[in-house]
């Protein structure tokens, strides 16, 4: 049996995206309230499940309650959408069938070849939750979605040129889904591993034709993002409800999401090691700068439509200094955000700011480590690796370090293959549903002034010195 089902279907070519998001259908005050009443057991004490700003929640697996489950955040992370229980579908699907266990791993997908960036970054800006229009403007998306991704090419090709001249998400991604089926295997559950990409091959809904072609009865999950964020595992999940809410097949499946994980005891402990091992590099360990840097995401997000990931970001850092901290490992550290695109504001502070600083203000010796993702991409290998490193070096510190990406980390994907197993038994069949777009309804003037023209205009406007050079030649 082939264990890794990533990239066996659709013709690659046209890069023209395959993701809809189209909102679910209406609420159910039923089911409202079903959602409302859910509590969440948490180190033995039974903790509500706070609601979202737009009054939603969602029934997810989150892992394990351990010591490091402490200050999970339980706030919904789906900004709109209501995951419920459906007892009718559950007794659909409890008939004794052989049960066929599917993982499907979520990522963001990248280009494999320089020809390949501009599709795959129209791709992603056609995302509505990467560029959140308002309802009344989402008739632009594609159109502005198509204006960036040839804007940005240029920039972006510098960089995937840089490092080989493409993405190395699939391969990483795809040997992340083996060693993943068999460290499964070795606790004794036989599953069969899909990889869905957001935004370039494999594709999300590639992986779950695959899906139901097998007939896998019980379906686990597993976005390849530590932390929660609206821009990524929210995205992602986000295909996935629109295909249940029109599959019938999906619609009675049992799936069991794990949203995020960055707060289980393995992957603390298996990003606590690389810091470690990576800190004896140094000749003087202890004076070293822990540096964690991780994708940033618009301000906006956090503040306006209650995106958990800077929360769940420092809780995820505090948790790695915590177990360091209890090895002995005292080194001072730091948090800051990279990758931002375009002049809106994004989450503070900016990693090239801090860098410059801490340099200015006489460290010597510091260890990046990125936090956000766990395969080596274009951010670590060319960003950090190229840009950031340069920036610091001419910014006075004179030791630099970079702890590697997860990648297959025995350690890590065991704790992976644990958090498979701990979400099994939550599997059920999922309804769906919209319950308000409070995004695009709450307050339309303060949205146009901040999302509208704060943000997508003057993105495109600023972003390109080609589109400034041709409107300054206009003007002058
Ligand atoms: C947790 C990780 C990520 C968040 C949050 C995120 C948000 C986000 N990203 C963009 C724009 C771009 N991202 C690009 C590449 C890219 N992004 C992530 C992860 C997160 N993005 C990864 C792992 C990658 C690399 C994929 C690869 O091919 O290796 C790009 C393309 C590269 C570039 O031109 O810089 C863009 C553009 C936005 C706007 C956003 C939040 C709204
Ligand atoms: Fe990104």
């Amino acid at each position: 049996m082939e264990c890794v089902r990533s990239g066996v279907l659709g013709s690659r070519g046209s890069g023209k995206s395959f993701a809809s998001a189209t909102p679910c259908g209406k609420s159910s005050s039923t089911n409202l309230a079903a959602c409302t009443k859910f509590e969440q057991k948490l180190h033995g004490k039974v903790k509500p499940l706070q609601l979202s700003a737009s009054g939603t929640s969602s029934l997810v697996h989150r892992g394990p309650v351990l010591k490091y489950q402490r200050s999970l955040a339980v706030r919904s992370t789906s900004a709109d959408v209501c995951t419920t229980f459906d007892e009718n579908v559950k007794g659909v699907t409890s008939h004794a069938v052989e049960e066929k266990v599917g993982v499907l791993l979520l990522n963001l997908g990248g280009p494999e070849t320089l020809n390949d960036v501009q599709p795959f970054l129209f791709n992603l800006f056609a995302d509505p939750d990467i560029i959140r229009l308002p309802r009344l403007f989402r008739f632009l998306q594609r159109p502005l979605a198509k204006l960036i991704s040839t804007f940005r090419a240029p920039k972006s090709k510098e960089g995937y040129a840089s490092i080989g001249g493409g993405s190395p998400l699939r391969r990483i991604t795809d040997e992340q889904a083996n060693a993943l089926k068999n460290a499964l295997k070795e606790k004794n559950l036989e599953a069969d591993i899909y990889v869905g990409m957001r935004y370039w091959y494999p594709f999300t809904e590639e992986a779950i034709d695959q899906i139901k072609k097998d007939k896998i009865t019980k379906l686990v999950v597993l976005p390849l993002y530590p932390q929660y964020s609206i821009s990524t595992s929210g995205s992602s999940i986000r295909v996935l409800q629109n295909i249940v809410k029109e599959d019938a097949y999906f619609a009675g499946l049992p799936i069991s999401i794990i949203e995020s994980w960055y707060q289980r005891e393995g992957y603390v402990k298996s990003m606590a090691d690389l810091i470690e091992k990576e800190l004896t590099v140094f000749s003087n360990p202890e004076e070293v700068m822990i540096f964690f840097s991780a994708h940033g995401v618009p301000l906006t997000y956090v503040k306006d439509a209650g995106d958990p990931y800077r929360d769940q970001m420092e809780d995820c850092i505090a948790l790695i200094m915590e177990e360091l901290r209890s090895r002995g490992t005292l080194n001072n550290h730091t948090l800051a955000y990279q990758s931002r695109v375009g002049p809106i504001q994004w989450l503070k502070p900016y990693t090239d700011e801090v860098l410059v600083e801490l340099g200015q203000n006489g460290v010597k010796s510091l260890l990046a480590v990125p936090v956000s993702f766990v395969s080596e991409h274009i951010e670590t290998l060319e960003e950090i690796d190229m840009e950031y490193r340069e920036l610091a070096l001419e910014s006075g510190i004179e030791n630099w370090g970079r702890v590697p990406a997860l990648g297959c980390t025995s350690s890590f994907i065991s704790d992976l293959a644990d958090a498979v197993v701990e979400a099994l038994p939550s599997a059920s069949a999922l309804t769906t549903r919209k319950v308000k777009d409070t995004d695009s309804d709450m307050d339309m003037m303060h949205y146009l002034s901040k999302m509208f023209l704060g943000s997508v205009l003057a993105f495109i406007l600023l972003l390109s010195p080609r589109l400034v050079s041709f409107f300054r030649n206009k003007l002058q």
